[in-house]
């Protein structure tokens, strides 16, 4: 992966909005293809296979892949983050989810939980001068 300079955007999707997730890929492939992308696992997995995208991916979110996306953006690895959680679904790594955005607090990282949000943040990532 050689673009030094291109924001580092991390996805994840629970399973219920993994379309959704694919959905929105698709309609930011430009700006995602020009930034280094890391994603739980199977989110990942998903984004590659069926977008082509270059994407660093991670565990499973159950087995851990939040906690390592955290520990990445608490060293300063990640520019913004866009998690489309399922709020009418119990997960049982409800924990390691809130960790991640409380990570996301706490090193004043944007964090989309939601498409309306996600759309308004990749929106502005198109529209830094440095992208596509
Ligand atoms: O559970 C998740 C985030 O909390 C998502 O993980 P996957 O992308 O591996 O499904």
């Amino acid at each position: 992966m050689n673009k030094p300079s291109a924001p580092r955007l991390a996805l994840i999707a629970h399973d219920h909005k993994k379309d959704s997730m694919l959905a929105l890929a698709s309609e930011f492939l430009p700006l995602l293809q020009a930034c280094r992308l890391m994603a739980t696992g199977t989110t990942g997995r998903r984004l590659r296979n069926e977008l082509g995208l270059e994407v660093e991916c991670m565990l499973s979110g159950p087995l851990g892949g939040d906690l390592q996306i955290g520990a990445r953006l608490a060293v300063g690895e990640v520019d913004a983050v866009v998690f489309l959680r399922d709020p009418m679904t119990p997960q049982p790594h409800e924990p390691d989810i809130n960790a991640l955005v409380r990570a996301c607090d706490v090193h004043d990282v944007p964090c989309a939980t939601n498409l309306s949000g996600a759309r308004l943040l990749l929106r502005a990532l198109v529209a830094l001068p440095t992208q596509v």
